[in-house]
């Protein structure tokens, strides 16, 4: 071995890939090509790391045995499960599964301990894409009996070692090369040695355009809302009426406005932390902590319901939404970027493993525009499933039924027009369907790995109740009159989308929560090495994000029925392909940091993304 930092047979601590958990290694060897060093974890599972995934001891300060039972439950199982006590629990138990049981169940003993400050990210390092395919083609695959979620196929990596792997993944297991030792040879770890929790890593690959990037969103998406705002009020709002006029600087203010916002955000507040409805866990954290929300988003939407329509019996006109909407607009931005303030200086205090991985550059407007802390909560009230779940969302209903009875007055009608009935209850069902299945928005992106900054806070706050409404908005002063089939057609695409949508979204929600749910043990999987599966087949062996597909569908019966004279109804429908083109692929870039070679093995078994042999 060259002259490098650490030597064969130096015993370090090794990253589990995919983690910022750290177990005991010994360094085997260094490979001066790649620079990769293999290392054999305590179970006798081989990795190559990087340099910097590799620390010495010395930089840690492990969980005492006394100290992690003083925590919660779940933290107490996890002494059972570190690769350490694999080998006198149960030799077939590979690293990989401990590593993930450890991830899902473990947490440090105090946060602020954790000295790590490096970046962690896992790099795959890919050489050659068709030799892999060649050689793994299928060999991973197989019907796993979905009790799975942390078993490693080690017969498959075996057959894929023993033939010349030229694509080489930096996290790829090497039990198999002849100079592995077997778990059982090893000396057994001391048991308050265990997995430490690593600080976020510093985010290095940018998003959203960088830096330079997040200074034009700032600017632009709040423009772009007023913009809109004023457009949909245009008899005429079509491009050839570019800019629309601008009026003064003081019609966009309106405190009754705000104070309108305030009560309305109170309001769901209140109904949020009323002790109705279910306490549901949350995803394991990097920390293996699982946080409890309330999921009562049901009972919320229709405690709302109730009280505007006895604020209605008791004659508020609710038309005021329609004629001060950008009044309302100017008052919830407003309000959106004091939270993000907020939230920007919290997450300074923040100990730096709660923050997220993609919002913690160190420039301060990416990270105020990203957001920086993942859970942000006051006690047990988190801020981000708050906002994303309920004013805006349950909003976005009152505003439509503001619309139709802006429709009616406007237009003269007894009655809203079949185009206003159908945006309405289109919207309303994905509404009560979203807070129907609240727990599903647990296992989301933005829930799991988003921090919350001025894009959640906004979009939540702003972006969806003031331009999800825009077709409402449109139908109030450009009717469109629609036959019975046209109706009947677009109901049956609606339904369609909602069904594509439901199915899959329910699919993966219950596979992430119970991967041995016998009403999934037809599906295929493929183990990953974090101990986590993917699935092949059903919904998700369809195409790579099933889910989008169907919302797309939906979107397009949302604005089929505003009919073709305007560009403007249509505008949520391009700005959805776009934003989900966008959510796909940098899914895509998370999970195969996450996943690795299983990733690029589902890609390569479901090729296509959103649409089925088109995209
Ligand atoms: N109306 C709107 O404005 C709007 C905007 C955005 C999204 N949405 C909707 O919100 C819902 C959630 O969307 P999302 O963007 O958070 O993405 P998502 O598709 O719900 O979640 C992606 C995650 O699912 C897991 N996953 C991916 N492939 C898998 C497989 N084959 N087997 C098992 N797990 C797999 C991965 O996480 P893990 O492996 O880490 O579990 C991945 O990171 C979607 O229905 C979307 O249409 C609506
Ligand atoms: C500011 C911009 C341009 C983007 C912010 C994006 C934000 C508006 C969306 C990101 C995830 C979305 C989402 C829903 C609403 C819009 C977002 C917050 C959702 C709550 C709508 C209802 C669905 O049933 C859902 C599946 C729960 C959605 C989850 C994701």
């Amino acid at each position: 071995m060259p002259a490098t930092k650490y030597q064969t047979g130096d015993t370090v601590m090794g990253r589990w890939p995919g983690s910022s958990l750290y177990y005991e290694v010994k360094v085997l060897r260094f490979d001066t090509r790649s620079h990769l060093y293999t290392v054999i974890y305590k179970d006798g599972t081989e990795l190559e790391l990087r340099e910097q995934d590799i620390k010495t001891a010395s930089g840690f300060q492990t969980r005492s045995r006394s100290r992690s039972r003083s925590r919660s439950p779940g933290r107490r199982r996890s002494r059972s499960r570190s690769p350490a006590r694999t080998t006198r629990r149960s030799s077939s138990r590979t690293a990989a599964a401990v590593a993930a049981a450890a991830i899902t169940e473990s947490a440090p003993s105090t946060r602020r301990d954790i000295k790590l400050k490096d970046t962690l990210e896992v790099r795959l390092t890919q050489e050659d894409t068709k030799a892999a395919e060649n050689n793994s083609n299928n060999k991973h695959e197989k019907k796993e009996e979905n009790n799975t979620a942390s078993k490693v196929n080690e017969k498959s990596e075996a057959k894929v070692e023993a033939e010349p792997v030229k694509n080489r993944y930096n996290l790829r297991r090497r039990k198999d090369d002849g100079d592995a030792k077997p778990a059982e040879s090893q000396p057994e770890q001391p048991e308050d040695k265990e997995a430490t929790v690593a600080a976020a890593p510093a985010s290095t690959s940018l998003d959203f355009g960088g830096k330079i990037g997040a200074y034009f969103w700032l600017l632009f998406l709040p423009a772009w809302v007023l913009f809109v705002i004023l457009q949909v009020n245009l008899e005429d709002p079509s491009l050839a009426n570019f800019p629309p006029q601008l009026p003064p600087l003081e019609a966009f203010w309106d405190a009754q406005a705000l104070g309108f916002v305030i009560l309305w955000i109170l309001f769901q507040a209140l109904l949020h932390v009323l002790p109705v409805g279910k306490l549901s866990e949350g995803m394991p954290l990097r920390s293996g902590e699982r946080l409890k929300y309330r999921t009562n988003g049901l009972f919320a939407i229709v405690a709302s319901a109730a009280a505007v329509a006895a604020a209605v019996y008791q004659g508020v006109d609710l038309t005021y939404i329609h004629s001060r909407f950008l009044q309302l607009a100017t008052a919830t931005l407003l309000i959106s970027v004091l939270l993000s303030i907020y939230l920007y200086t919290r997450s300074r205090y923040a100990p730096s493993d709660q923050l997220a991985l993609g919002g913690n550059s160190g420039n301060l407007v990416y990270d105020f525009f990203k957001g920086r802390e993942l859970n942000p909560r006051i006690k047990s009230f988190d801020l981000k499933f708050f906002c994303e779940m309920r004013p805006g969302l349950i909003g976005w209903c009152l505003i439509n039924f503001a619309m139709a009875l802006a429709e009616m007055k406007n237009q003269g009608l007894d009655a809203p027009s079949y185009a206003m009935i159908l945006v309405n209850l289109f919207q309303l069902l994905y509404v009560v369907d979203g807070l129907w299945n609240e727990e599903a928005i647990l296992t989301t992106m933005d829930l799991m790995h988003d921090g919350f900054g001025f894009m959640l806070a906004f979009g939540d706050l702003v972006w969806v109740p003031f331009t999800y409404t825009l077709q409402a908005y449109y139908l109030v002063g450009h009717p469109n009159p629609l036959s019975l089939p046209a109706v009947a057609a677009i109901v049956i695409l609606k339904l369609a989308g909602f069904y594509i949508f439901r199915k899959s979204n329910s699919e993966k929600n219950a596979f992430r929560r119970n991967p041995s749910d016998p009403k999934l043990s037809h599906l295929k999987t493929i183990p990953t090495a974090t101990g986590k599966s993917l699935l092949v087949s059903g919904w998700w062996g369809v195409v790579r994000h099933p889910n989008y597909l169907g919302d797309l569908i939906m979107a397009l019966a949302w604005s089929l029925p505003c009919g073709f004279n305007h560009l403007l109804p249509w505008y949520y429908m391009i700005y959805f392909i776009i934003l989900l083109v966008h959510r796909d692929s940098r899914d895509m870039s998370d999970c195969r940091r996450k996943y690795g070679s299983a990733w690029d093995k589902y890609c390569r078994t479901v090729p296509y993304r959103i649409i089925p042999r088109v995209y």
